[in-house]
C-alpha cells in the first residue's frame, strides 16, 4: 500500500491525522489548500499555483475559439452570400443561440474520452477512501476529501499543467486556422519538414505544424525528461517500472562492435547483447539445417513446411517481417495458427501434409490459453498422421520446437521438447511486442526466408537504434513521428491514425503496429500511478494502399479526419519486374496526401459547371473537400529484408517516445488480464454447466444459457 498509494495525487487536509498512523504516508499527502489558490510544497519550497482548474481553462478556450469561428464564419457567409443564391444552397444557420450554446457546453462536460478520465480518477479516489476508512478507520476526515481534485489538477509536475502544454494549446488554437493549402504553398516548409536517415526518408511537411510547432513539441518532450528516459533506456535501467525490468529489444541487433565500440557501456546492455548474440546464432545454424536438409523429419525426409503457432506479440510482428521479406527462392511454406477459433487451424493446415511439417510454439509466458489449445491440436494432428512405428515422444521431439522465456523452460521440456536444443529463448526484457527482433520472429524469419535475410533485417533495425539513441529529438524520425502523434491527438483533438503503407508486402504492417502501439499507450494512470486526465494512444487502423482507397478513403477525405502514415518505396520489391505496375501504384502513393492536403475547393467545383464540365450543379456541395487532413510521407529506396528492420524499429522507437512524453509505461499490459480471468470462469462453467453458480450479470447469464442450449445434444434453441 505504501508504496503503490495513489492517494498522493490528491491534496488533502489529512496529514495530521495519518501520521498517527504511519509516518511513511506522509510523502504522499504533501499538498495544501487555502482558499487563495493552490500551493504544493516541494523540496522544502512552496510555490503557488494559479486557482482555476483546467477543466475550466479549458471550457474557456474553447468557447474563445469558437466565437472566433462563429465571426469568421459570418464574414465568410456575407461574402459567399450571392453563391448561395446563386446555386441554391440551403441557407446554412451560422449563428447558435444562447440557449444552444448552453447545452453545448453542459453536453461537452465529461463527454467522449473525458468521461473516461473523470471515471477513472473517481474510481481510484473511491477506492483510496474506503482503503482509507477501513485500514486507518479515518471517518469525518474523509469530508474534505470530496474537493481535493483541485488540488491534483494544477500538480506542476503533471503534463497538462506544464507550461510547455499551455503553449501548444494556444499554438494549436492559431495552428488550426491556417489551411494546409496555405501551409503547403512556402517553398522552405519542405527543406525544413523533412530529413532522412537510417535509409528512411520523413516528409511531414503535410502534417498541420510550422517549425514553431516542433519547437514547442520538442520543449514538451524535454519538460517530461524525454532525453534522459531514452538515456536510461539505453543504460538498461529498470524503465519498465511497473514490472521493474528494463526494455532491452534494441540489444537483440547490436553487433559486438557496438558493445567494443561502446555504443551500449552498461553491464547490463553488454550480457544482453552477449546473451542475443548467442541465441540468435543458435537460430540461424537451426534454421540452415532444416532448410538444407540436415535436420529431418523422424522418416528422415526434409520439411516441407512451417507452422507456427502463437498470438498477440507472437504472432503479428513475426507474421508481418515474414510476409513483408519476399525471397522467392525455394523457400518453406510457412503459416501462422493465432485464433482459437479451430477454423483457423483447419483452415491453415488443410492442404499441409503433417509429417513434413516443422511446429514452432511461440510463447514467452507457455501460459497463453489459446496458443496452449493450438499446439495441442497441432500436436494431436500430427501424432495422428504417424502409425505406431514411430514413437510418441519422438515424433514431439523432432516436430515441434519453442521460443519461450527461459524462466518457463520446465515446462516447455513437460511439453516434450528438449530445452537444450529445441528451446530459443528471449528474455524478460523484451516485451511480446517487442519480440520481433528475438527468436519469436527471427525462428520463422531465418526458417522461411533464410538467415542471410534474418541478418539484412537486424542491420536495419540496428541502424535505427542508432540513430534514435542519437539524435537530438528535432533531427529523430522516431521522436518527431511521435511528437506529430502527441500533437494531433492532444492539440488537435485526432486520436485516429491510418497507416496506409503502398506496398502488397506490407499488407500484415498495420496490424502488427496497431498491437505495438495500441498496447502500449493506451493507459490510464502516469508511471506513478495517477489517473490521467489527457488522451493516451492512437486509435491504429489501416490496410495496403491502393486497396485501401477503395474501403475505408472515403470518410478520410470527407467524414472524419483521421491523419494518415502513407509508406512507400521508390523502386518495385525485390524480384518484382513489373516497373510500370509499380509506376501505377506509386502515382496512387504520391496523389492521396494532397487529396487529403489539399482537398477540391467549391468554386473549383462551380467551375466546371461555369465551363461545361459537369451540368449538376445540384451536386457542387456534394463534390466539395474541404481538405486541410494531415499526412506524413515515409519513403524507403526499396521494400527488402533491411527496410523491414528499419520499419519495425521506427515504429518500436516512435512508440518510446509518445510514452515518455505522456509520462506512461509503454511496457506493461494491465489492461488485458481481466479479460482472460473472466473467459476462465466460464470456460470452467462451460465445460461443467451444472456446477457451481456462475456468477454474472443477467445479460450474460441468458447469452450463456442460449449458447449451452444451442450446443447442447438434440438443440432446439431458437432466437426468441
Ligand atoms: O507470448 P505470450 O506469453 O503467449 O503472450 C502473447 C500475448 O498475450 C497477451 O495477452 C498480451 O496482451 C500480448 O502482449 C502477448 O504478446
Amino acid at each position: 500500500f505504501h508504496t503503490s498509494c495513489p492517494v498522493r495525487c490528491y491534496s488533502t487536509e489529512l496529514d495530521a491525522t495519518v501520521e498517527r498512523h504511519t509516518q511513511k504516508l506522509r510523502k504522499y499527502y504533501d499538498y495544501r489548500r487555502s482558499n487563495d489558490g493552490v500551493f504544493l510544497e516541494s523540496g522544502g519550497e512552496t510555490v503557488a499555483l494559479p486557482p482555476q482548474q483546467e477543466e475550466e481553462r479549458t471550457i474557456n478556450a474553447e468557447e474563445e475559439e469558437e466565437e472566433e469561428e462563429e465571426a469568421a464564419a459570418s464574414n465568410n457567409n456575407n461574402n459567399n452570400n450571392n453563391h448561395h443564391h446563386a446555386w441554391g444552397l440551403p441557407h446554412l444557420p451560422w449563428q447558435k443561440s444562447p440557449e444552444d450554446k448552453e447545452k453545448k457546453k453542459k453536453s461537452r462536460s465529461h463527454c467522449g474520452q473525458s468521461h473516461y478520465h473523470v471515471l477513472h480518477h473517481r474510481e481510484i479516489k473511491r477506492g483510496v477512501k474506503s482503503h482509507l476508512r477501513e485500514i486507518f478507520g479515518l471517518g469525518s476526515e474523509l469530508e474534505t476529501y470530496e474537493s481535493e481534485s483541485e488540488a491534483k489538477k494544477a500538480d506542476p509536475t503533471r503534463l497538462t499543467s506544464t507550461p510547455e502544454w499551455a503553449a501548444l494549446e494556444a499554438h494549436a488554437r492559431e495552428m488550426k486556422g491556417i489551411h494546409l493549402r496555405e501551409l503547403l504553398a512556402d517553398s522552405r516548409r519542405v527543406a525544413a519538414l523533412s530529413l532522412e536517415a537510417a535509409g528512411a526518408y520523413l516528409d511531414y511537411s503535410r502534417q498541420k505544424v510550422s517549425e514553431e510547432t516542433m519547437r514547442l513539441l520538442a520543449a514538451l518532450a524535454r519538460r517530461m525528461d524525454v532525453d534522459s528516459k531514452r538515456q536510461r533506456m539505453r543504460e538498461g535501467d529498470d524503465v519498465n517500472t511497473s514490472e521493474r525490468r528494463p526494455v532491452l529489444h534494441f540489444a537483440l541487433r547490436a553487433a559486438r562492435e557496438d558493445v567494443e565500440k561502446n555504443f551500449y557501456t552498461s553491464t547490463v546492455v553488454r550480457e544482453a547483447v552477449e546473451s542475443a548474440i548467442s541465441v540468435r546464432e543458435r537460430v540461424f545454424e537451426f534454421a540452415d539445417a532444416v532448410r538444407s536438409g540436415v535436420v529431418r523429419t523422424p522418416r528422415g525426409e526434409n520439411f516441407a513446411s512451417v507452422v507456427v503457432v502463437g498470438i498477440g506479440g507472437s504472432y503479428l510482428g513475426p507474421e508481418f517481417i515474414t510476409s513483408a521479406i519476399n525471397q522467392n527462392d525455394s523457400d518453406l511454406d510457412l503459416r501462422f495458427v493465432a485464433n482459437v477459433d479451430p477454423e483457423a487451424f483447419d483452415r491453415e493446415t488443410a492442404d499441409l501434409d503433417p509429417t513434413k511439417t516443422l511446429i514452432v510454439v511461440v510463447s514467452k509466458s507457455w501460459s497463453t490459453a489459446e496458443t496452449l489449445r493450438n499446439a495441442r491440436t497441432v500436436r494431436d494432428w500430427i501424432l495422428a498422421a504417424y502409425d505406431d512405428d514411430v514413437d510418441r515422444d519422438t515424433v514431439v521431439a523432432s516436430h515441434f520446437c519453442a521460443c519461450a522465456s527461459r524462466s518457463v523452460a520446465d515446462k516447455v521440456k513437460a511439453w516434450g521438447i528438449d530445452p537444450d536444443t529445441r528451446l530459443f529463448e528471449f528474455w524478460n526484457w523484451v516485451g511480446g511486442r517487442y519480440s520481433s527482433s528475438a527468436s519469436a520472429g527471427l525462428v520463422p524469419l531465418a526458417l522461411a526466408r533464410g538467415s542471410s535475410a534474418a541478418r539484412a533485417f537486424l542491420e536495419g533495425a540496428r541502424d535505427v537504434d542508432k540513430h534514435f539513441f542519437d539524435a537530438p529529438l528535432e533531427k529523430n524520425v522516431p521522436a518527431i513521428m511521435a511528437l506529430l502523434g502527441v500533437w494531433n491527438v492532444n492539440f488537435l483533438g485526432l486520436g485516429a491514425r491510418a497507416v496506409v503503407p503502398y506496398a502488397h508486402g506490407l499488407s500484415r504492417f498495420a496490424a502488427h503496429v496497431q498491437q505495438l502501439e495500441m498496447e502500449s499507450n493506451g493507459k490510464s494512470v502516469t508511471v506513478d500511478g495517477r489517473p490521467l486526465d489527457y488522451t493516451t494512444g492512437e486509435i491504429v487502423f489501416g490496410e495496403p494502399g491502393s486497396n485501401a482507397q477503395h474501403s475505408f478513403f472515403q470518410l478520410l477525405h470527407m467524414g472524419q479526419c483521421v491523419p494518415c502514415d502513407f509508406v512507400g518505396f521508390l523502386t518495385p520489391a525485390e524480384g518484382q519486374r513489373d516497373v510500370a505496375g509499380h509506376h501505377e501504384l506509386m502515382a496512387n502513393f504520391f496523389a492521396q496526401p494532397d487529396a487529403l492536403a489539399l482537398g477540391r475547393s467549391f468554386e473549383d467545383v462551380v467551375t466546371d459547371v461555369l465551363v461545361g464540365a459537369s451540368d449538376d450543379v445540384d451536386l457542387c456541395t456534394h463534390r466539395t473537400l474541404s481538405g486541410d487532413r494531415p499526412s506524413l510521407t515515409l519513403l524507403f529506396r526499396t521494400l527488402d529484408a533491411r527496410a523491414v528492420g528499419a520499419l519495425l524499429a521506427l515504429y518500436e522507437h516512435r512508440t518510446a517516445i509518445q510514452g515518455w512524453t505522456w509520462d506512461i509505461n509503454s511496457y506493461d499490459q494491465w489492461g488485458v488480464e481481466l479479460g482472460k480471468t473472466l473467459a476462465s470462469d466460464i470456460r470452467q462453467h462451460l465445460a461443467n454447466p451444472n456446477g457451481d453458480a456462475l456468477n454474472a450479470n443477467p445479460s450474460t447469464k441468458r447469452l450463456l444459457d442460449m449458447y449451452l442450449q444451442a450446443n447442447a445434444p438434440q438443440s432446439s434453441s431458437s432466437w426468441q
